[in-house]
């Protein structure tokens, strides 16, 4: 029996227990007296209690009593008014259209579907993912809002942080505020015109490239030779030694490093689709792969911070200029190994493929616009020189139609996602016709999509699907065209990019004069870290 009903018996003036047992009756005042204080002292706590959960309920109904009154205000007074819903099925959690979207994404169908919601529902409308909402937008006004106008409203530090644990940690591609000013710091100067226009570092790769393509026009898929060009440049851009992927003996290290990437690159657009919820996952291959990614980056960091200290002990002897390397040059900005691995790593990410993705696609479609090869061709033939200068390419009018256009109907990444940090209006969406303003409340996803907006006809015009380089000759589109985003997390690496790809393809006019499409089907989508063709890009090339 506990001593809050023993002393109920005995207030009662029962001289025993509630067993039967007659007590001593010193012993009693004594439980009598501490009872009383005790009782005493547990009604005041219970009511300091109660008074603490009424504060908060008061702080959290009055909050929420706040933030709608300030939602009403903003529908009455700005006109907002709620965008077009998808017709859920499921319409707490959203599951039925999650399970569409996966069905979707395993048919290669994912880019297409989604183009077709838009089409069906409109340029603005309301999904619920996970009994979260998303608003889907390909509304220019609206993206100018989200990624630049009202930069500090939306983040995505909570929808990656999840995905972003098992892998890179904390970096640029993972947070928001100060942590991301400081990561972007910490690149930026790598991005500077000197490294743009110095194409050095390139070229023995693209010499052996170029070597490995058959010269007599017969079959070759120039996906895979493409992706490993792109990674042992960008290794030995970022780490100072390339992985060489392109030699068949390969050491077991890069060779494990690389299985691992390969897993991790198809797999990463499943986990993103996961967003808050990729803890749910139990991938444990991926957590092996990561792993072995991780080590392979701590050997490269030991390696910077080794020569980083040599150099600073050798500082009056040094003459010679030093090569550029990225990892080196963030060792002399920090000492804290994690975070270099981390910040190296968000480089990597998208940088030691995205350059390889975007040739594919250009010659994908350069094999089947015969024309356009030769306009390009004619055009690099009479206007470089056998080696071609930044100068050059830059003077290259053509060629840079041609990428913008590539870009359009075949954007590396395809969707994009923002969380709202505060609520927020954005311009349009709302009302049957969606002309009026949306009210954004704080925790909605806000969910782009680059190839619907890329080839929305009304933006782009009847032609919009067809492939098409002229129409650059006058078009200036501003946030209906955002292959590299915009604000102020535009691609960092733009201009790197795409004088990179430039200097590629002027190199391959150069050698080959014909090109011719081996493969006949039409482009199929593959979701992987960024978006290619499923089928590759299987060509024939015949030389100069
Ligand atoms: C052909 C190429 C490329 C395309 C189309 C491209 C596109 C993009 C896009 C759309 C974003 C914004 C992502 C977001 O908002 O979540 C981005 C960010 C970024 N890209 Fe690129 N990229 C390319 C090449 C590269 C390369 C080669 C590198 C590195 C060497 C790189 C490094 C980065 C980094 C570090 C960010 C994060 C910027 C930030 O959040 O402040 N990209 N890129």
């Amino acid at each position: 029996m506990c001593i809050a009903s023993e002393t109920l018996l005995y207030t009662k003036g029962k001289n025993y227990t509630g067993d039967g047992q007659v007590r001593n009756c010193r012993d009693w005042n004594v439980l009598r007296d501490w009872a009383t204080d005790h009782s005493a002292y547990m009604s005041h706590l219970t009511e300091a209690f109660v008074g603490v959960c009424y504060l908060i309920v008061g702080i959290y109904v009055s909050r929420r009593l706040l933030a709608h009154c300030a939602h009403v205000a903003a529908i009455r007074n700005q006109g907002c008014l709620p965008p077009r819903r998808y017709p859920h099925k499921d319409r707490v959690l959203g599951l039925d259209l999650l399970f569409d979207i996966n069905k979707s994404l395993r048919a290669s169908k994912f880019l297409s579907e989604s183009q077709r919601r838009f089409l069906d529902l409109g340029r603005t409308y309301q999904t619920t993912s996970f009994g979260t909402a998303a608003i889907n937008t390909i509304e220019p006004k609206n993206l100018q809002m989200v990624y630049s106008l009202a930069f500090d409203n939306f983040g995505m530090e909570p929808l990656r942080r999840n995905m972003a644990k098992q892998l890179w940690g904390r970096g640029i591609l993972s947070t928001d505020g100060a942590f991301w000013q400081h990561s972007r710091a910490l690149i930026r100067p790598t991005f500077n015109r000197h490294q743009i226009a110095n194409f050095d570092l390139m070229r023995v790769h693209i010499d052996r490239l170029l070597e490995r393509i058959p010269q007599d026009g017969s079959l070759v898929d120039l996906a895979p030779l493409l992706k490993h060009y792109a990674l042992d440049t960008s290794t030995e851009f970022l780490f100072g030694e390339s992985v060489m992927s392109q030699l068949d003996n390969r050491p077991d290290e890069v060779e494990q490093f690389l299985k691992a990437f390969e897993y991790v690159s198809a797999n990463i657009g499943r986990h993103r689709h996961m967003g808050f919820f990729t803890f749910l996952s139990r991938d444990k291959k991926w957590i092996e792969a990561s792993k072995t990614i991780q080590s392979y980056i701590d050997r490269h960091v030991e390696k910077a911070m080794g020569l980083r200290n040599l150099r600073d002990e050798m500082k009056d002897e040094q003459t010679q200029p030093q090569r550029y390397v990225l990892l080196d040059e963030m060792a002399k900005l920090t000492d804290d190994k994690l975070d270099l691995r981390h910040q190296i790593l968000h480089v990597f990410l998208p940088g030691h493929e995205s350059t390889g993705v975007l040739l594919s696609a250009v010659f994908f479609v350069l094999a089947r616009e015969s024309d356009v090869w030769k306009q390009l061709r004619h055009e690099v033939i009479s206007t470089c020189s056998e080696e071609p200068t930044y100068e050059d390419i830059k003077s290259l009018r053509y060629l840079r139609w041609v990428l913008n256009e590539t870009f359009r109907l075949y954007p590396l990444f395809a969707t994009n996602t923002r969380i709202c940090l505060d609520d927020t209006i954005l311009p349009l969406g709302g009302g049957p016709n969606g002309q009026s303003p949306i009210y954004i409340s704080k925790g909605t996803v806000i969910a782009s999509n680059l190839w619907a907006m890329h080839r929305d006809r009304e933006l782009w015009g009847e032609d919009a699907e067809n492939f098409k380089p002229e129409r650059w000759s006058d078009a200036k589109p501003t946030w209906e065209y955002l292959p590299f985003n915009g604000g102020p997390r535009i691609c960092i690496a733009q201009q790197l990019a795409l004088s990179e790809t430039g200097y590629v393809i002027t190199r391959f006019m150069q050698k080959f004069s014909v090109i011719e499409d081996r493969d006949g089907e039409p482009w199929q989508e593959c979701m992987s870290l960024s978006v290619r063709s499923k089928n590759g890009v299987k060509v024939g090339l015949i030389a100069a």
